[in-house]
């Protein structure tokens, strides 16, 4: 059984290093230090460091110290990035090194000693890790909740980004006060600025009501501004002056409004890069990630799998059962390269732990994938299929019968699989007519997730058409 650390404090060892201009103008030209903390290379006067080079791009490359050495990522810049003359999209440094970014020339050199020392924690609110990345992360975070620094959280689907949003709120003193999430990337592009700032009733055509903006809603409190990418361009500078001035004005209103809210954003997209094509104003970029938090993929820190199982364990009330997750099991889980991230995990453990009976092993491996967008399963259970129907072994609420018969022969992680998959087509099925296909009404009865209700739906083709009568 793999141990899990679960504990106070602790140090994580990374590679820093430092980096100048050699050739070129800089404004500023000596040695600039890369610890945890990212550095952004470029020419838009918010960098760290700027360069005075029509060549380079307005953020261009970005340094940072991890386990491994300085890592450096070019950002999508027009002219690239080279180390020791090889164009680079990212690349780990551990000895000194020529750079060059545009027509600047920059040098990079390890700081002596090579290893800096930097506090992590093993968890933050609910959340656990036991990999550096994420213990590092925790610190940070712990740190930066009391404040009202602006955080920009990026990372994968499922990789945690919403949780990581609760959990700062939750630790600072804003706690007692609401956190309102707003859905960038489901505002119709027409109706942004009303969503964001609220309307006046009759403001424009459909605008019946008056509409709060979350902005008031959220007062004294937390707003978590999700798939921030997806903000359309022409509202990003309105909500820039927001931001800045701590005010807003309703659309069709006169007056502004002084607001007293923190503000934290999530993104999937790479939006240091999105700045580089247009697509988003650095402005606002560099006001929202005023604190930059990446979360590294599931597969990049494997050895957060057996904390997170023993959490999840614990969280659905049987912690003990993780004595029955088998060592060959963690391992092909370590192998699995996680497309849901932490998601998909959370999914396997929890239908793992609802099949297996008293004393068996919990089964997580054979779950994988199961909120993956496949095909349709089960082609061989069921009304309709080739196989007799003489017994049943559940059935559901579309009327169809699992055959025994239809069992003999087949391996049983196999069968296992179908008799799932039906079950959950009946289920989702069952429930979406029930819920009369409201999204949110469906992941209340089912004590799920909207996310995970909806990628159900979407497996098993239930509702496919927009959720049409979802309101969300
Ligand atoms: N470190 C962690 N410890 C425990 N649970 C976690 C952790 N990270 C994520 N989870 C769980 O994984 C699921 C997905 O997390 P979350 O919704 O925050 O991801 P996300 O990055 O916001 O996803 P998306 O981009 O798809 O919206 C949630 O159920 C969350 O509780």
């Amino acid at each position: 059984m793999l141990e899990v650390t679960v504990g106070t404090r602790n140090r994580v060892e990374v590679r820093g290093g430092r980096i100048r201009v050699v050739k070129a103008t800089a404004r500023n030209n000596g040695w600039v230090d890369v610890g945890t903390e990212p550095v952004i290379v470029g020419r838009n006067s918010a960098c760290q460091v700027v360069l005075e080079d029509g060549k380079v791009s307005a953020v261009h490359a970005e340094f940072v110290a991890t386990e491994h050495g300085v890592r450096i990522r070019d950002l999508g810049s027009r002219n690239g990035t080279f180390v020791a003359g090889v164009r680079i999209a990212d690349a780990f440094l551990m000895t000194g090194t020529k750079l060059r970014l545009g027509e600047t020339e920059m040098q990079f050199e390890p700081v002596r000693p090579e290893r800096i020392t930097v506090s992590a924690l093993p968890a933050f609110g609910p959340m656990v890790a036991q990999s550096p990345g994420m213990r590092t992360i925790f610190e940070k975070l712990s740190k930066v909740a009391s404040t009202d620094l602006t955080v920009l959280i990026t990372g994968e689907t499922g990789t945690g980004k919403e949780l990581v949003a609760q959990a700062v709120h939750q630790a600072s003193p804003r706690a007692k006060k609401p956190f309102v999430i707003v859905d960038c990337g489901s505002i119709p592009p027409t109706l942004a600025e009303a969503t964001l700032f609220g309307h006046e009733r009759g403001a424009f055509t459909g605008a019946v009501d008056k509409r709060l903006s979350p902005f008031l809603e959220a007062d004294g409190g937390t707003i978590f501004l999700d798939e921030l990418g997806e903000l359309p361009i022409d509202v990003q500078p309105k909500l820039l002056r927001a931001l800045a001035e701590r005010r807003i004005k309703s659309v069709g209103g006169s007056n502004y409004r002084d607001v007293d809210v923190r503000v934290l954003a999530a993104t999937r997209r790479d939006l240091v890069r999105a700045v580089n094509t247009g697509a988003f104003r650095s402005d606002l970029y560099f006001r929202v990630a005023q604190v930059k938090v990446e979360l590294p993929a599931l597969r990049q820190r494997v050895e957060d799998i057996p904390v997170l199982v023993r959490k999840m364990l614990r969280d659905l009330g049987d912690e003990a059962a993780y004595e029955r997750v088998t060592n060959e099991t963690l391992e092909r889980l370590m192998r699995h390269d996680w497309p849901g991230n932490v998601r998909e995990l959370k999914n396997a453990v929890q239908v793992a732990s609802a099949l297996c009976g008293e004393g068996e092993e919990v089964d997580i491996a054979s779950h994988l994938g199961s909120l993956a967008e496949t095909p349709q399963a089960s082609p061989t259970l069921g009304n309709g299929t080739a196989n007799g129907s003489a017994g049943s072994a559940g059935g559901g609420g579309t009327g169809g019968t699992f055959s025994l018969a239809s069992f003999k022969g087949r391996q049983f992680q196999e069968v296992k699989r179908d008799v799932l998959a039906r079950f959950e087509r009946d289920y989702f099925a069952a429930l979406a007519e029930e819920a009369k296909g409201n999204v949110s009404e469906m992941a209340r009865r089912a004590g799920m997730e909207r996310a995970h209700v909806r990628a159900y739906l979407r497996r098993h083709g239930i509702l496919t058409k927009g959720e049409p009568s979802d309101p969300e």
